[in-house]
C-alpha cells in the first residue's frame, strides 16, 4: 500500500541525475507509478531528473529471479522502464553507502539486464563491472538527426545503444527529438544514440540522446558502448582503456581482456527531502 508522504534523495554521475526512491521492502510505491516518476522528473513543476532510481532490498522485489543484496529499479524519465543504467548505478551505491547500508566488499546490484558488481575506490569514485557487450547487427545501421545520417554500430549493454562517429559534436545540432534509425525493426523498444569524435588514441568525447529522457549530460551504459565502437574501429587489442569525455565531465572504461566493460566514474547525492502525494496534480 502506497503511504501519502515519502522519502526521496537526489544525486548524480557526471551530471546524468537522478531522483533516488529508497523503498527497501517495496511497499512504499507498489509497481511505481509512471506518471509520479514523470512528475519528479519534470525539470520545471517537479523535483527534475533524467531519471528516477528506486531503492529495493534484492530479496523483496519481484521483477527479476535474482535482485543482487540490492535491487535498482531504474525509470527513465518518460516513465519506462529500462534494463540498465550506468550512471544510475554508481549514484545507487554511493547512497547505500552514506546510509551505511554496504560494508567492504563489492555491492551486488541487481537491475533487469542482471545483476553488475560495484566497488567504492579510494579516491571516491566507483567502479561498475557492466558485462560483456552484445553486437547483434555489426552494420547496417542508420542513424538520423535534423536531415543528416551517418552509419551506426548497434551495441547493446544490457540496453541497445547506436554509435555513430562524426567530425565534430556539433554536426547533430540541437537533439531536442529522438534520433531516427532504418532499418526500423532493429530497435523495437527504441534506442540510445550517441554520437563520437575521437581525441586521441585512446580518448574520445560524446554527445547523447537517451531513450525516455532526451538528450542528458552523460550516459554511463553509452560510454561502454562508445568505447566498444572505438577500440573495433581503431582495431585495438583488449584490455583497452578509453578516457570518454561527456558534457557533464569525463569517466573511465576498460574493455578487459575477459570481455567485460568496466566504468569508472563520480557520483554524488546532494540533496533530500520529503514528497507528499497531495502535492502531485489532479
Ligand atoms: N543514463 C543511463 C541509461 C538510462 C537508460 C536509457 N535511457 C535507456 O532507456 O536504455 C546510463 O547512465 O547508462
Amino acid at each position: 500500500m502506497s503511504t501519502s508522504t515519502f522519502p526521496w534523495l537526489k544525486g548524480h554521475g557526471t551530471e546524468n541525475d537522478f531522483v533516488l526512491l529508497p523503498d527497501p521492502d517495496g511497499t512504499i510505491h507498489g509497481d511505481l507509478d509512471a506518471g509520479l516518476v514523470r512528475f519528479l522528473c519534470d525539470r520545471h513543476a517537479g523535483i527534475g531528473a533524467d531519471g528516477v532510481l528506486r531503492v529495493i532490498e534484492g530479496s523483496k522485489q519481484s521483477y527479476v529471479e535474482d535482485g543482487g543484496d540490492w535491487f535498482m529499479d531504474y525509470r527513465n524519465a518518460d516513465g519506462s522502464v529500462a534494463e540498465m543504467c550506468g550512471n544510475g548505478i554508481r549514484v545507487f551505491v554511493r547512497y547505500l553507502a552514506d546510509e551505511g547500508l554496504v560494508g567492504d566488499k563489492p555491492v551486488r546490484v541487481g537491475t533487469r539486464a542482471g545483476v553488475k558488481e560495484v566497488v567504492l575506490n579510494d579516491d571516491g569514485t566507483f567502479t561498475a563491472d557492466m558485462g560483456e557487450p552484445a553486437l547483434p547487427r555489426p552494420s547496417g545501421i542508420v542513424v538520423e538527426a535534423n536531415g543528416h545520417q551517418w552509419p551506426a554500430l548497434h551495441v547493446d549493454m544490457g540496453n541497445p545503444h547506436a554509435v555513430a562517429f562524426v567530425d565534430d559534436l556539433r554536426e547533430p545540432g540541437w537533439l531536442l527529438e529522438q534520433p531516427g534509425w532504418s532499418p526500423v525493426e532493429a530497435f523495437p523498444d527504441g534506442v540510445n544514440v550517441e554520437f563520437v569524435v575521437r581525441k586521441g588514441p585512446n580518448e574520445v568525447e560524446m554527445r547523447v540522446h537517451e531513450r525516455g529522457s532526451g538528450e542528458t549530460r552523460s550516459c554511463g551504459t553509452g560510454t561502454c558502448a562508445v568505447t566498444v565502437a572505438s577500440a573495433r574501429a581503431a582495431r585495438q587489442e583488449l584490455p583497452v582503456t578509453y578516457r570518454v569525455g561527456v558534457l557533464g565531465g569525463a569517466v573511465t572504461v576498460t574493455w578487459r581482456a575477459d570481455n567485460h566493460l568496466e566504468l569508472t566514474g563520480p557520483a554524488v547525492v546532494h540533496a533530500r527531502g520529503v514528497f507528499d502525494r497531495a502535492w502531485l496534480p489532479a
